[in-house]
């Protein structure tokens, strides 16, 4: 008894020196790299205190005084969105650098910056700075991909990706697209409130933003037919418990968390245990979702073969099979297990990140409807004013300058990803806005993509001249860099360009360098299609409370936006999955 004491006391004292060794040793790199920096007897990586400091926010705030609370924050994953330029103000400029600073904690020595050459810098050196090892442990599960791997391996297969989504796959996804936002909007429109009058009222409007998405990429992305009323798409295989676009929602809404759990054990889960619905589902998702794709593959394989595919069908996965199929040297090509876990990462990068922008763009415009009128005259000088003639992607996209503006502005403010982490195995010099630093092995870098999109260097009053003639009689307490306008997007007539282009390394939301988002103009395609169809003939607005006066639905928006929770990637709080939450009430109403 007393030895096996002895043994756990060993250990404790091991496992307190370690954490001791490892907080003195970051607090001396951290004094010897001279950025500024802050100190935290904690490891902020730990998993347990990643997987529990997010659901703990809210209490920890309320219980902590203001002043611990002020620094614990900084730990929690995510706190970028709800701080914004804060530390950077309070903690890092007083010490000289208003721009970068550095946690040393118990875990690894963290950079955090919001420098666009440290940025630039880091996204550009991909095999110094690599991926970290907890991407893959979320989305690889069904292969290694483009996004959780490093050096040649993601060369070879970011070669492959980047080749096949091309202006094809573009048009695909806009006629797909638009085909979807007609099916919402006849659903809608079909149990309308007001369906004389074209006017329409829903609390799951942004359910059905996430299953256009959904639908896009199943239909874009893997050739599945995927109309909007289920009644006329996929059947339910035989042996099968979920088709394949149900087994791929429930997998995309675990990919956070409960994706990791082994499959056996979901399917076996307790039904006396908490979660056993959701988690039983998951495990059929999980188990049928890699048997889908083998069987749309082998389809897909047998179309190559028959020579369908020339009369001018073009999804992602019939360009891999061809891309990988062309690869004379298989060294080059893409083997089954990479094949599968591209093809899972498509809709799983491409899904929720599109959705919701959509949700915050739509959000953002009820809450400031001038900006509605401002698109209705390019929506109305770009689509017909007879809504059964679809429009065309080569001549409709490359003109919705605006509609992009809104999308830009969007992304500025609430960006899906609100930072890119990376590290570093080996020591590395590092140029930053002040000079080089040296930062040791094993180091974090986190670029904070929402305290760049804010930097009062950049943003404030960017091509006033372009703003509408309402614009100045706004009276705004914000500042311009926290103002949604998104005419700071557009470019006076007759400059070289029509948008504003960004310094580099200040607007991040797809990332930069050699592993930018190589889905980037598919989610602006999608983005435009929707806002146009959307648009055409309805403007949108959110839906009051009984009672309630047009400055409190304002507010009601603003905290919406400002519960925002950083998950994977940044979402409104309730706004989704209206059946449990009860969703957010949104109306269409005709304007012509
Ligand atoms: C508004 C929509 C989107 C946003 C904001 C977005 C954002 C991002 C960001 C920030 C990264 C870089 C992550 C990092 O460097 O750590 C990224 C990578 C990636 N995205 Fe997107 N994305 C969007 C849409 C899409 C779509 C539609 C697809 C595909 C269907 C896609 C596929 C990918 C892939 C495969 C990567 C990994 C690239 C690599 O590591 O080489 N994304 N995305």
């Amino acid at each position: 008894m007393s030895s096996g004491v002895g043994i756990v006391g060993v250990l404790v004292v091991l496992y307190l020196t370690n954490f001791a060794y490892r907080l003195f040793r970051n607090v001396n790199a951290a004094k010897s790299i001279g950025l500024p920096f802050l100190v935290y007897p904690i490891d902020p990586s730990n998993i347990i205190w990643l997987l529990t400091s997010v659901p703990l926010r809210p209490w920890l705030k309320r219980i902590l005084p203001a002043q611990i609370w002020k620094r614990l924050t900084l730990t929690i994953y995510g706190w970028e969105f709800y701080e914004k330029r804060r530390p950077f103000e309070e903690y890092a400029a007083p010490q000289g650098n208003q721009k970068s600073f550095l946690i040393a904690s118990c875990g690894s020595l963290e950079l955090h910056t919001a420098d666009p050459i440290v940025a630039t810098e880091v996204l550009r050196r991909t095999n110094d700075f690599k991926m970290p090892p907890l991407t893959g442990l979320l989305l690889g599960q069904f292969g290694h991909n483009v996004l959780t791997t490093n050096g040649e391996r993601w060369a070879k297969q970011r070669k492959v990706v980047a080749s096949v989504i091309n202006e094809r796959i573009s048009k695909t996804i806009f006629d797909s697209t638009v085909c979807q936002t007609t099916g919402m909007l006849d659903e809608l429109l079909f149990v309308g409130t007001d369906r004389e009058r074209g006017s329409a009222e829903s609390t799951k409007m942004f359910d059905m933003i996430k299953q256009i998405t959904i639908h896009v990429l199943s239909e874009a992305g893997m050739g599945v037919k995927a109309p909007w009323r289920s009644k006329d798409g996929e059947k339910l295989r035989s042996g099968f418990k979920m088709t394949y676009i149900e087994a791929c929602k429930v997998v995309m809404e675990s990919v956070t968390g409960p994706i990791i759990i082994p499959t056996s054990i979901l399917l076996n889960w307790p039904s006396w245990l908490p979660g056993y619905r959701k988690l039983k589902q998951l495990g059929i998702a999980k188990h049928e979702f890699p048997m889908h794709t083998e069987i749309l593959l082998n389809q897909e394989r047998q179309r190559i073969w028959d020579k369908k595919t020339s009369s001018g069908q073009s999804n992602i996965m019939s360009q891999l099979l061809q891309a990988a199929e062309e690869q004379e040297n298989e060294a080059k090509a893409l083997s089954k297990e990479e094949l599968n876990g591209n093809l899972f990462l498509f809709t799983a990068a491409g899904f929720e990140t599109t959705a919701n922008t959509l949700s915050y763009a739509i959000v953002l415009l009820a809450r400031y409807p001038r900006w509605q009128e401002w698109l209705f005259e390019e929506v109305d000088a770009l689509m017909s004013t007879d809504v059964s003639v679809s429009p065309e992607y080569s001549s409709v996209f490359p003109r919705a300058t605006r509609i992009m503006a809104v999308m830009l502005e969007t992304l500025r403010l609430y960006p899906p990803v609100v930072h890119v982490l990376r590290t570093n195995e080996t020591p590395q010099e590092l140029m930053t806005s002040e000079g080089m630093i040296s930062l040791p092995a094993n180091s974090s870098v986190i670029i904070n993509h929402i305290a760049l999109h804010l930097d009062p260097d950049v943003w404030p009053d960017v091509n006033r001249c372009s703003d509408p003639s309402w614009v100045h009689t706004d009276n705004n307490e914000l500042p311009d860099e926290s103002t949604f306008r998104p005419s700071r997007w557009i470019n006076p007539l007759g400059s070289a360009r029509p948008m504003y282009q960004p310094p580099k390394g200040c607007f991040l939301p797809w990332g930069h360098g050699p592993r930018v988002c190589p889905g980037q103009k598919m989610g602006q395609v999608e983005f435009v299609a929707v806002m146009l169809k959307v648009l055409q003939r309805h403007r949108i607005d959110a839906v009051p409370l009984i009672a309630e006066k047009p400055r409190e639905v304002e507010q009601r928006l603003d905290g919406l936006l400002s519960n925002s929770v950083p998950k994977m990637t940044l979402i409104m709080d309730g706004i989704y999955d209206a059946g449990t939450t009860g969703g957010v009430g949104m109306r269409l109403t005709s304007r012509k």
